[in-house]
């Protein structure tokens, strides 16, 4: 099992942020999780990588129980790629796009340790695999949104993780590039390290075939969870939008309309 949430409150401030959270999340599954600006995806991923403490239940990943575990050990076994912390990310002025990718396996920017020949060979091929190999000696700050994005990407899978959290990874990128981006999340799935997926967004056409199940959050409850087949249908989805909507699958992928 790669998360298991039983039970799971977390309250801050007097305010329930997450409400009776049971999920779980098996090897072989990747996850979309859904829900409108506030709903609790973020405390969701936070509770997950030990950033914040539920108030009770029980969180398990990767099998390390939380309160029996060391989650700073944990961490190395999680990437997390999120928009707010591209834009935090503080790079030095000259680092380039290879250097970046490496301080993933270092827990910070910039390289300042030595660095083995074989661990570059691997950073190299990453950026092969996210179409960056032209980039490896650019200048980070430089890039467009996109090449930075993928830049992230492959500094969070430099640590080979066993579960890569996705928030909201299209944001801001134009629709060719979003697409790119997607048919290269399609990719990470098919590879044999292949992390298992967490991929966050308020985009239903974004949830590619690869993602084989959903989570659906609305005011910290779970509307609904399971397959994506089954639990994307309008009545969720409306539920979960707070809007009537209409659902159509084209091309495998999911699209939403607002009913007027
Ligand atoms: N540390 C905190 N203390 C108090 N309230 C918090 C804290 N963190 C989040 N919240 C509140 O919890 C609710 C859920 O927030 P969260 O960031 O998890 O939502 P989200 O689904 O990720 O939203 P978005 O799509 O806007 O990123 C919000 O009302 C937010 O204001």
């Amino acid at each position: 099992m790669k998360v298991d949430l039983r039970n799971v409150n977390w309250r801050k401030n007097k305010k329930t942020l997450l409400d009776r959270i049971n999920w779980q999340v098996k090897t072989g599954e990747h996850w979309a999780i859904l829900g409108l600006n506030g709903s609790g995806k973020t405390s969701l991923l936070k509770l997950i990588t030990g950033f914040e403490w539920a108030t009770d239940g029980q969180v398990t990943v990767l099998d390390q129980k939380f309160g029996q575990t060391n989650i700073h050990e944990l961490r190395k076994r999680i990437g997390w790629v999120s928009t707010a912390l591209d834009e935090r990310f503080a790079t030095r002025a000259t680092d380039t796009v290879l250097e970046v990718v490496l301080s993933g396996k270092f827990a910070s920017v910039g390289i300042y340790e030595e660095v083995q020949e074989s661990l570059i060979d691997e950073a190299l091929e990453l950026l092969k695999q996210l179409k960056m190999e032209h980039f490896a000696h650019a200048t980070f700050q430089h890039l467009s949104q996109g090449e930075k994005r993928r830049t992230m990407i492959a500094r969070a899978l430099i640590v080979k993780p066993e579960l890569l959290i996705l928030d909201e990874p299209c944001n801001g990128l134009d629709v060719y590039i979003r697409e790119q981006l997607l048919e290269t999340i399609e990719e990470i799935t098919q590879l044999e390290t292949a992390p298992t997926i967490l991929y966050v967004t308020h985009h239903l056409e974004e949830i590619v075939p690869s993602i084989s199940h959903v989570l659906l959050l609305h005011n910290g409850q779970i509307v609904a969870k399971g397959n994506k087949g089954e639990m994307l249908n309008e009545h969720n989805l409306s539920q979960t939008f707070q809007l009537p909507v209409t659902l159509q699958w084209n091309y495998d992928r999911p699209w939403l309309q607002i009913k007027k």
